[in-house]
């Protein structure tokens, strides 16, 4: 039986179903997609390498008519002219304003494909399909969709919500190593914003999570959409309360552009950012040496990285100004105040961040 979660968004509501070898259920979920007009499948290389004559066969077991996109995936393709290629693909192939986009593969996949849905002849239906442990615990859930551009991380994008997300956990069998620690990071996010029992059970059961084990990654991954779910609920739009699941990511995304979205993954500079964001908060007496010492010490056991390198704080300072954040030119942040409670702090002070980038 697959778990089932609901994002309640009034007419954009959606389920989450997330469950063991459960693919052949996919198929009984796809009644309300439009069967006249052509649907797209999206993935990339190496996902539609090892997944995409399944889903392929499945899709068209239900009805529908199936055409293909292959994008070469990972960050530096997240782009807009990736983006245009795309919308190329879904002209020429003969989408319609009926069609649905299926996003099959990681968060890169899902944000520019749901983006390209989102866009497309003003907006056409889509579905995400995640297989990688990032995309099952955050990126397929909650609507944010976009591209990077090389100023910036996401600078162009909408919140524009599926109608479906499905998500086998046995997908992740196939994950490398480095792209498992990096959905790791936004679990363990999850636990230091809102969730001191999901943190203590990351604290516990290292060894069975770091070996994949099925049951564990159905508690992690239910959960995870269980807090995203409640959040987006009530702050689709990130006016307030939604930014709590950006801790890390102001650091974070300046490491990424700096760094051209080529050294590190999106999870390892989200890892970092913590590190920086927790580093902060005790700096200014926010959170206890204590529960700093467990957030940096999570990260670290779990194999992630603490450090951004070589990149020259001032210029990491600067990236920090063109987050979305951001408001009249002055930095904020998601800063742990304990674990499992984070706060939106405005107006922080540029050399403050500078003294602790080190
Ligand atoms: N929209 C959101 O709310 C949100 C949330 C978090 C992250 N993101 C975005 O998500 C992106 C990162 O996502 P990601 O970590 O999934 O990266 P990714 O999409 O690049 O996937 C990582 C790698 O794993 C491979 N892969 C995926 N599934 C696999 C599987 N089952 N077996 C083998 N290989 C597999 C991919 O081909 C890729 O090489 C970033 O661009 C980030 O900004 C968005
Ligand atoms: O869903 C959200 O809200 C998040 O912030 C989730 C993040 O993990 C994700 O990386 C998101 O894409 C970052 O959003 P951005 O608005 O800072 O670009
Ligand atoms: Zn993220």
């Amino acid at each position: 039986m697959n778990r089932v979660i609901n994002v309640d968004l009034g007419e954009q509501s959606y389920n989450i179903h997330i469950g063991k070898e459960c693919l052949p259920s996919l198929a009984g979920l796809l009644a309300g997609v439009p069967r006249g007009s052509r649907s797209i499948l999206v993935s990339d290389d190496i996902v539609f390498r090892l997944y995409g004559e399944q889903f392929y066969e499945i899709l068209q077991s239900a009805g529908l008519k199936i055409e293909v996109a292959v994008l070469a995936g990972g960050e530096s393709c997240k782009n807009l002219e990736t983006l245009g290629w795309l919308y190329e693909q879904m002209i020429s192939k003969g989408l319609d304003r009926q069609s649905t986009v299926f996003a099959l593969g990681g968060g890169v996949v899902g944000d520019i494909a749901g983006f390209a849905a989102a866009s497309f002849m003003r907006g056409i239906g889509y579905i995400q399909l995640p297989t990688s442990l990032l995309a099952q615990v955050d990126s397929s859930v909650g609507g944010k969709t976009g591209v990077n551009l090389s100023l910036g991380k996401n600078l162009v994008g909408a919140f524009y919500q599926p109608s479906l997300v499905f998500a086998d956990v046995n997908l992740l069998n196939t994950l490398a190593e480095k792209e498992y620690q990096t959905g790791l990071a936004e679990v363990i996010k999850y636990g230091v914003i809102w969730d001191s029992k999901l943190f203590d059970y990351l604290e516990t059961n290292i060894e069975s999570i770091k070996a994949r084990d099925m049951d564990c990654l159905i508690h992690i991954i239910s959960r995870c959409c269980e807090i995203k779910a409640e959040i987006v609920a009530q702050d689709e739009k990130e006016k307030g309360l939604r930014a709590l699941l950006n801790l890390g990511h102001t650091f974070g995304h300046a490491f990424e552009a700096l760094t051209e979205y080529k050294k590190f993954t999106h999870g390892q500079a989200v890892a970092i950012g913590m590190v920086y964001a927790t580093r902060l908060a005790a700096a200014t007496d926010m959170i206890n040496e204590q529960d700093a010492k467990r957030v940096t010490d999570l990260i670290k056991n779990y194999g992630l990285p603490l450090h951004y390198g070589d990149i020259r704080p001032s210029e990491i300072v600067a990236r920090m100004h063109l987050d979305k954040k951001n408001t009249g030119g002055k930095i904020t942040l998601v800063l742990p105040a304990a674990i499992g409670r984070s706060e939106i702090v405005g107006e922080i002070d540029p050399a403050q961040i500078e003294a602790i980038l080190i």
